[in-house]
Protein backbone atom coordinates (compact mmCIF):
# COMPACT_ATOMS: atom_id res chain seq x y z
CA UNK A 1 0.00 0.00 0.00
CA UNK A 2 1.46 2.78 -1.08
CA UNK A 3 2.30 5.91 1.88
CA UNK A 4 -0.75 8.02 2.09
CA UNK A 5 -3.49 5.83 0.73
CA UNK A 6 -6.18 5.12 2.82
CA UNK A 7 -6.18 1.45 4.63
CA UNK A 8 -8.20 -1.29 2.13
CA UNK A 9 -11.55 -2.12 3.08
CA UNK A 10 -10.76 -5.87 2.73
CA UNK A 11 -7.76 -7.29 3.52
CA UNK A 12 -7.02 -10.80 3.54
CA UNK A 13 -3.71 -12.83 4.98
CA UNK A 14 -2.82 -15.94 4.21
CA UNK A 15 -6.15 -17.37 4.46
CA UNK A 16 -6.70 -21.43 4.80
CA UNK A 17 -9.73 -23.70 4.38
CA UNK A 18 -9.02 -26.97 4.94
CA UNK A 19 -12.32 -28.98 4.71
CA UNK A 20 -11.54 -32.78 6.80
CA UNK A 21 -12.12 -36.11 4.92
CA UNK A 22 -13.97 -38.76 6.83
CA UNK A 23 -14.14 -42.33 6.50
CA UNK A 24 -15.04 -45.61 8.15
CA UNK A 25 -17.74 -46.36 10.43
CA UNK A 26 -16.32 -44.08 13.28
CA UNK A 27 -15.69 -41.60 10.69
CA UNK A 28 -11.82 -41.50 11.29
CA UNK A 29 -10.12 -38.24 10.23
CA UNK A 30 -8.14 -39.64 7.28
CA UNK A 31 -7.16 -36.09 5.57
CA UNK A 32 -8.29 -32.70 4.36
CA UNK A 33 -9.16 -31.17 1.06
CA UNK A 34 -7.25 -28.01 0.94
CA UNK A 35 -9.36 -26.32 -0.89
CA UNK A 36 -7.74 -22.76 0.26
CA UNK A 37 -4.56 -23.08 1.10
CA UNK A 38 -2.82 -19.49 2.00
CA UNK A 39 -4.46 -16.96 -0.18
CA UNK A 40 -3.73 -13.27 0.80
CA UNK A 41 -4.94 -10.14 -1.45
CA UNK A 42 -6.46 -6.38 -0.48
CA UNK A 43 -9.14 -4.73 -1.51
CA UNK A 44 -9.51 -0.60 -1.83
CA UNK A 45 -12.96 0.73 -0.81
CA UNK A 46 -15.11 1.23 -4.41
CA UNK A 47 -12.68 -1.06 -5.51
CA UNK A 48 -14.00 -5.13 -8.20
CA UNK A 49 -11.52 -7.46 -7.55
CA UNK A 50 -12.10 -9.99 -10.07
CA UNK A 51 -11.02 -13.78 -8.91
CA UNK A 52 -10.30 -16.44 -11.39
CA UNK A 53 -9.67 -19.97 -12.06
CA UNK A 54 -11.04 -23.38 -13.44
CA UNK A 55 -13.97 -25.10 -11.58
CA UNK A 56 -12.92 -26.59 -8.18
CA UNK A 57 -9.62 -24.10 -7.67
CA UNK A 58 -11.34 -22.98 -4.85
CA UNK A 59 -13.03 -19.74 -5.31
CA UNK A 60 -16.33 -19.95 -3.94
CA UNK A 61 -14.73 -21.35 -0.74
CA UNK A 62 -12.54 -18.32 -0.22
CA UNK A 63 -15.73 -16.02 -0.63
CA UNK A 64 -17.59 -18.15 2.00
CA UNK A 65 -14.50 -18.36 3.93
CA UNK A 66 -13.55 -13.94 3.77
CA UNK A 67 -17.81 -13.47 4.79
CA UNK A 68 -17.65 -16.54 7.65
CA UNK A 69 -20.11 -18.47 5.94
CA UNK A 70 -17.46 -21.02 6.75
CA UNK A 71 -15.24 -20.91 9.84
CA UNK A 72 -11.41 -20.68 8.25
CA UNK A 73 -8.73 -23.14 9.05
CA UNK A 74 -6.31 -20.24 9.37
CA UNK A 75 -5.65 -16.63 8.68
CA UNK A 76 -6.42 -13.44 9.34
CA UNK A 77 -9.67 -11.53 7.37
CA UNK A 78 -10.02 -7.47 7.78
CA UNK A 79 -13.22 -6.00 6.54
CA UNK A 80 -13.60 -2.01 7.39
CA UNK A 81 -10.91 -1.96 9.84
CA UNK A 82 -12.84 -5.49 11.73
CA UNK A 83 -11.05 -8.97 12.30
CA UNK A 84 -14.20 -10.71 10.96
CA UNK A 85 -11.62 -14.53 11.39
CA UNK A 86 -11.35 -14.15 15.35
CA UNK A 87 -15.23 -12.80 16.01
CA UNK A 88 -17.58 -14.62 18.14
CA UNK A 89 -21.22 -15.44 16.31
CA UNK A 90 -22.84 -12.88 18.88
CA UNK A 91 -20.05 -9.59 16.99
CA UNK A 92 -20.13 -11.89 13.61
CA UNK A 93 -24.04 -11.43 13.47
CA UNK A 94 -23.59 -7.35 14.41
CA UNK A 95 -20.94 -6.74 11.77
CA UNK A 96 -23.22 -9.09 9.10
CA UNK A 97 -25.07 -5.91 7.49
CA UNK A 98 -21.58 -4.76 6.49
CA UNK A 99 -20.19 -7.51 4.07
CA UNK A 100 -22.82 -9.36 1.99
CA UNK A 101 -23.35 -11.67 -1.11
CA UNK A 102 -25.08 -12.24 -3.86
CA UNK A 103 -25.51 -16.50 -5.03
CA UNK A 104 -24.90 -17.82 -8.35
CA UNK A 105 -27.84 -19.49 -8.57
CA UNK A 106 -31.08 -16.99 -8.02
CA UNK A 107 -33.55 -19.79 -8.24
CA UNK A 108 -31.84 -21.96 -5.48
CA UNK A 109 -30.99 -18.86 -3.03
CA UNK A 110 -34.95 -17.48 -2.90
CA UNK A 111 -37.60 -19.35 -0.91
CA UNK A 112 -40.17 -20.53 -2.97
CA UNK A 113 -42.93 -19.62 -0.49
CA UNK A 114 -41.84 -16.22 -0.12
CA UNK A 115 -43.27 -13.22 -1.55
CA UNK A 116 -40.29 -10.65 -2.90
CA UNK A 117 -41.18 -8.40 -0.46
CA UNK A 118 -40.84 -11.20 2.20
CA UNK A 119 -37.64 -12.20 0.93
CA UNK A 120 -36.02 -9.08 0.61
CA UNK A 121 -37.21 -7.61 4.04
CA UNK A 122 -36.23 -11.02 5.99
CA UNK A 123 -32.45 -8.84 6.54
CA UNK A 124 -34.60 -5.45 7.91
CA UNK A 125 -36.37 -8.04 10.12
CA UNK A 126 -33.40 -9.75 11.14
CA UNK A 127 -30.81 -6.76 11.96
CA UNK A 128 -33.42 -4.00 12.12
CA UNK A 129 -35.85 -2.39 14.51
CA UNK A 130 -37.84 -1.07 11.43
CA UNK A 131 -41.43 -0.40 11.69
CA UNK A 132 -43.78 -2.47 9.24
CA UNK A 133 -44.37 1.03 7.18
CA UNK A 134 -40.96 1.54 7.21
CA UNK A 135 -39.88 -1.48 5.62
CA UNK A 136 -42.27 -1.78 3.28
CA UNK A 137 -40.87 1.37 1.83
CA UNK A 138 -37.22 0.14 2.22
CA UNK A 139 -38.54 -2.54 0.00
CA UNK A 140 -40.15 -0.63 -2.81
CA UNK A 141 -36.87 1.81 -2.76
CA UNK A 142 -34.60 -1.58 -3.07
CA UNK A 143 -36.65 -2.58 -5.91
CA UNK A 144 -36.70 0.52 -7.77
CA UNK A 145 -32.90 0.30 -7.05
CA UNK A 146 -32.57 -2.95 -8.72
CA UNK A 147 -34.67 -1.88 -11.87
CA UNK A 148 -38.14 -4.29 -10.31
CA UNK A 149 -41.81 -2.93 -10.98
CA UNK A 150 -42.89 -2.19 -7.21
CA UNK A 151 -46.21 -3.40 -8.42
CA UNK A 152 -44.36 -7.05 -8.38
CA UNK A 153 -43.69 -7.34 -4.38
CA UNK A 154 -46.64 -9.24 -3.43
CA UNK A 155 -45.69 -12.09 -5.99
CA UNK A 156 -43.54 -15.23 -5.67
CA UNK A 157 -40.04 -15.69 -6.90
CA UNK A 158 -41.94 -18.36 -9.76
CA UNK A 159 -43.34 -15.99 -11.28
CA UNK A 160 -39.74 -13.72 -12.59
CA UNK A 161 -37.36 -15.13 -15.07
CA UNK A 162 -33.92 -15.69 -14.37
CA UNK A 163 -32.18 -12.52 -14.53
CA UNK A 164 -35.68 -10.84 -12.22
CA UNK A 165 -34.87 -13.35 -9.51
CA UNK A 166 -31.21 -12.46 -9.68
CA UNK A 167 -32.41 -8.57 -9.45
CA UNK A 168 -34.11 -9.93 -6.16
CA UNK A 169 -30.99 -11.72 -4.87
CA UNK A 170 -29.03 -8.45 -5.69
CA UNK A 171 -31.75 -6.02 -3.54
CA UNK A 172 -31.97 -8.27 -0.55
CA UNK A 173 -27.75 -8.00 -0.46
CA UNK A 174 -27.84 -4.53 -0.83
CA UNK A 175 -30.94 -4.03 2.08
CA UNK A 176 -28.77 -3.84 4.99
CA UNK A 177 -26.27 -1.05 2.84
CA UNK A 178 -23.11 -3.26 2.48
CA UNK A 179 -19.90 -1.07 2.01
CA UNK A 180 -18.67 -5.02 1.05
CA UNK A 181 -20.09 -7.53 -1.49
CA UNK A 182 -19.17 -10.98 -2.68
CA UNK A 183 -20.50 -11.73 -5.75
CA UNK A 184 -20.19 -15.49 -6.60
CA UNK A 185 -20.80 -16.12 -10.23
CA UNK A 186 -24.05 -13.77 -10.12
CA UNK A 187 -24.39 -14.53 -13.75
CA UNK A 188 -23.24 -18.22 -14.49
CA UNK A 189 -26.92 -19.78 -14.24
CA UNK A 190 -28.39 -16.63 -16.38
CA UNK A 191 -29.35 -16.78 -20.21
CA UNK A 192 -26.24 -15.21 -21.94
CA UNK A 193 -28.36 -12.53 -23.78
CA UNK A 194 -29.90 -10.94 -19.84
CA UNK A 195 -26.03 -11.29 -18.33
CA UNK A 196 -24.64 -8.23 -19.43
CA UNK A 197 -27.80 -6.46 -18.09
CA UNK A 198 -27.01 -8.00 -14.72
CA UNK A 199 -23.31 -7.12 -14.99
CA UNK A 200 -24.37 -3.75 -16.04
CA UNK A 201 -26.87 -3.49 -12.24
CA UNK A 202 -23.88 -4.37 -10.34
CA UNK A 203 -21.40 -1.09 -11.83
CA UNK A 204 -24.55 1.22 -11.44
CA UNK A 205 -24.84 0.13 -7.75
CA UNK A 206 -21.09 -0.01 -7.57
CA UNK A 207 -21.32 3.79 -8.54
CA UNK A 208 -24.84 4.53 -6.39
CA UNK A 209 -23.77 3.07 -3.36
CA UNK A 210 -19.91 2.91 -3.27
CA UNK A 211 -20.07 -0.61 -2.89
CA UNK A 212 -16.71 -2.94 -3.03
CA UNK A 213 -17.02 -5.56 -4.78
CA UNK A 214 -15.10 -9.52 -4.57
CA UNK A 215 -16.55 -10.80 -8.17
CA UNK A 216 -15.91 -14.33 -8.45
CA UNK A 217 -16.08 -15.77 -11.83
CA UNK A 218 -14.51 -18.29 -14.47
CA UNK A 219 -15.90 -16.20 -17.29
CA UNK A 220 -12.79 -14.22 -18.58
CA UNK A 221 -14.40 -11.80 -20.79
CA UNK A 222 -16.68 -10.28 -17.93
CA UNK A 223 -14.26 -10.27 -15.25
CA UNK A 224 -12.50 -7.98 -17.66
CA UNK A 225 -15.44 -5.70 -18.03
CA UNK A 226 -16.22 -5.31 -14.39
CA UNK A 227 -12.39 -5.61 -12.14
CA UNK A 228 -10.00 -3.22 -11.44
CA UNK A 229 -8.05 -5.81 -10.42
CA UNK A 230 -7.36 -9.55 -10.99
CA UNK A 231 -6.43 -12.56 -9.03
CA UNK A 232 -6.03 -15.90 -10.77
CA UNK A 233 -6.62 -19.22 -8.57
CA UNK A 234 -5.12 -22.48 -9.16
CA UNK A 235 -5.50 -25.76 -6.89
CA UNK A 236 -6.34 -23.41 -3.65
CA UNK A 237 -3.51 -20.75 -4.12
CA UNK A 238 -3.16 -17.21 -5.64
CA UNK A 239 -1.02 -17.54 -8.94
CA UNK A 240 -1.02 -13.83 -9.51
CA UNK A 241 -2.48 -10.80 -9.21
CA UNK A 242 -2.43 -8.08 -10.99
CA UNK A 243 -4.11 -4.67 -12.57
CA UNK A 244 -6.76 -5.43 -15.32
CA UNK A 245 -4.68 -4.29 -18.18
CA UNK A 246 -1.50 -5.95 -16.76
CA UNK A 247 -3.28 -9.06 -16.17
CA UNK A 248 -5.10 -9.35 -19.59
CA UNK A 249 -2.02 -7.99 -21.72
CA UNK A 250 1.21 -8.99 -20.36
CA UNK A 251 0.13 -12.19 -18.21
CA UNK A 252 2.93 -13.42 -15.92
CA UNK A 253 2.08 -16.80 -14.87
CA UNK A 254 1.95 -19.52 -17.09
CA UNK A 255 -1.27 -20.67 -16.03
CA UNK A 256 -2.83 -17.33 -16.12
CA UNK A 257 -1.30 -17.64 -20.03
CA UNK A 258 -3.03 -20.80 -20.80
CA UNK A 259 -6.09 -19.76 -19.44
CA UNK A 260 -6.50 -16.55 -21.07
CA UNK A 261 -5.08 -18.39 -24.62
CA UNK A 262 -8.30 -20.34 -24.13
CA UNK A 263 -10.68 -17.09 -24.15
CA UNK A 264 -12.27 -16.75 -27.75
CA UNK A 265 -10.59 -13.62 -29.64
CA UNK A 266 -13.28 -12.66 -32.58
CA UNK A 267 -10.75 -10.28 -33.79
CA UNK A 268 -7.69 -12.34 -35.59
CA UNK A 269 -5.36 -9.83 -35.45
CA UNK A 270 -5.21 -10.14 -31.81
CA UNK A 271 -5.96 -14.13 -31.48
CA UNK A 272 -2.58 -15.57 -30.14
CA UNK A 273 -1.42 -19.26 -29.67
CA UNK A 274 -4.11 -21.35 -27.52
CA UNK A 275 -2.17 -23.23 -24.89
CA UNK A 276 -3.26 -26.55 -24.55
CA UNK A 277 -2.92 -27.67 -20.77
CA UNK A 278 -2.26 -31.48 -20.14
CA UNK A 279 -3.63 -33.85 -17.66
CA UNK A 280 -6.57 -33.29 -14.99
CA UNK A 281 -5.82 -30.54 -12.11
CA UNK A 282 -4.80 -32.33 -9.26
CA UNK A 283 -6.87 -33.53 -5.96
CA UNK A 284 -6.77 -30.71 -3.42
CA UNK A 285 -6.77 -33.49 -1.09
CA UNK A 286 -3.10 -34.10 -2.50
CA UNK A 287 -1.55 -31.50 -4.05
CA UNK A 288 2.03 -31.76 -5.55
CA UNK A 289 5.15 -30.96 -3.95
CA UNK A 290 6.48 -27.74 -4.87
CA UNK A 291 4.59 -25.55 -7.22
CA UNK A 292 0.86 -26.97 -7.94
CA UNK A 293 0.81 -25.81 -10.99
CA UNK A 294 4.47 -28.18 -12.11
CA UNK A 295 2.12 -31.66 -13.15
CA UNK A 296 0.39 -29.36 -16.02
CA UNK A 297 2.53 -26.34 -16.42
CA UNK A 298 4.51 -26.23 -20.14
CA UNK A 299 7.32 -24.58 -19.17
CA UNK A 300 8.11 -26.57 -16.08
CA UNK A 301 11.76 -26.68 -14.53
CA UNK A 302 13.33 -28.66 -11.97
CA UNK A 303 12.74 -26.17 -9.07
CA UNK A 304 8.79 -26.57 -9.70
CA UNK A 305 8.73 -30.26 -7.95
CA UNK A 306 10.30 -29.52 -5.25
CA UNK A 307 9.72 -25.87 -3.57
CA UNK A 308 6.97 -23.68 -3.63
CA UNK A 309 7.26 -20.23 -6.05
CA UNK A 310 6.84 -17.26 -3.21
CA UNK A 311 5.15 -14.22 -4.99
CA UNK A 312 7.21 -11.39 -6.60
CA UNK A 313 6.30 -8.06 -7.61
CA UNK A 314 7.40 -8.69 -11.48
CA UNK A 315 5.62 -5.27 -12.82
CA UNK A 316 3.93 -2.02 -10.99
CA UNK A 317 1.33 -3.77 -8.70
CA UNK A 318 1.80 -7.23 -10.93
CA UNK A 319 2.26 -9.95 -8.77
CA UNK A 320 3.16 -13.94 -9.43
CA UNK A 321 4.47 -16.69 -8.41
CA UNK A 322 6.36 -19.02 -10.42
CA UNK A 323 9.93 -19.87 -10.14
CA UNK A 324 10.32 -18.80 -13.92
CA UNK A 325 11.38 -15.03 -12.82
CA UNK A 326 13.38 -15.98 -10.18
CA UNK A 327 16.42 -13.75 -10.24
CA UNK A 328 18.75 -16.77 -10.49
CA UNK A 329 17.07 -18.35 -12.99
CA UNK A 330 18.29 -18.24 -16.59
CA UNK A 331 14.33 -18.54 -17.26
CA UNK A 332 13.83 -15.15 -15.91
CA UNK A 333 12.51 -13.74 -18.92
CA UNK A 334 11.47 -17.07 -20.78
CA UNK A 335 7.76 -17.25 -20.11
CA UNK A 336 6.75 -14.60 -22.85
CA UNK A 337 9.57 -15.63 -25.20
CA UNK A 338 8.33 -19.59 -25.22
CA UNK A 339 4.33 -18.54 -25.51
CA UNK A 340 4.80 -17.70 -28.77
CA UNK A 341 6.33 -21.26 -29.63
CA UNK A 342 3.37 -22.90 -28.00
CA UNK A 343 0.92 -24.96 -29.69
CA UNK A 344 -1.85 -22.69 -32.41
CA UNK A 345 -5.40 -24.47 -32.52
N1 LIG B 1 -17.97 -28.34 2.21
C1 LIG B 1 -16.97 -28.96 1.56
N2 LIG B 1 -16.44 -30.10 2.02
C2 LIG B 1 -15.41 -30.72 1.39
N3 LIG B 1 -14.86 -30.25 0.24
C3 LIG B 1 -15.35 -29.12 -0.27
C4 LIG B 1 -16.44 -28.41 0.35
N4 LIG B 1 -16.71 -27.31 -0.42
C5 LIG B 1 -15.86 -27.34 -1.46
N5 LIG B 1 -15.04 -28.42 -1.37
C6 LIG B 1 -13.97 -28.78 -2.30
O1 LIG B 1 -13.07 -27.70 -2.33
C7 LIG B 1 -12.56 -27.49 -3.66
C8 LIG B 1 -12.85 -26.07 -4.07
O2 LIG B 1 -14.27 -25.94 -4.30
P1 LIG B 1 -14.94 -24.55 -4.70
O3 LIG B 1 -16.41 -24.78 -4.86
O4 LIG B 1 -14.51 -23.51 -3.74
O5 LIG B 1 -14.27 -24.26 -6.12
P2 LIG B 1 -14.71 -23.19 -7.23
O6 LIG B 1 -13.46 -22.68 -7.82
O7 LIG B 1 -15.65 -22.22 -6.64
O8 LIG B 1 -15.44 -24.13 -8.27
P3 LIG B 1 -16.83 -23.89 -9.04
O9 LIG B 1 -16.58 -22.78 -9.99
O10 LIG B 1 -17.07 -25.21 -9.70
O11 LIG B 1 -17.83 -23.57 -7.96
C9 LIG B 1 -13.22 -28.56 -4.53
O12 LIG B 1 -12.34 -29.66 -4.63
C10 LIG B 1 -14.46 -28.95 -3.74
O13 LIG B 1 -14.84 -30.27 -4.01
Amino acid sequence: MPDGSPPPLVSVQNLKMHFPIHAGLIRRRVGEVKAVDGVSFDIAEGETLGLVGESGCGKSTCGRAILRLYDPTEGEIRIDGTDIASLNHKDLRAKRPVMQMVFQDPQASLNPRMTVEAIIAEPLDEHTSMTTAEKREKVRELMDAVGLNRAFAGRYPHAFSGGQRQRIGIARALALNPKFIVCDEPIAALDVSIQAQVVNLLEDLQRQFGLTYLFISHDLSMVRHIATRVAVMYLGKIVEIAPREALYEAPKHPYTQALLSAVPEPDPAFRTARTILQGDVPSPANPPQGCNFCTRCPQVIDICHKTEPAMRELAPGQFAACHLYNETSDHAEAPEAQQEQLEVQ
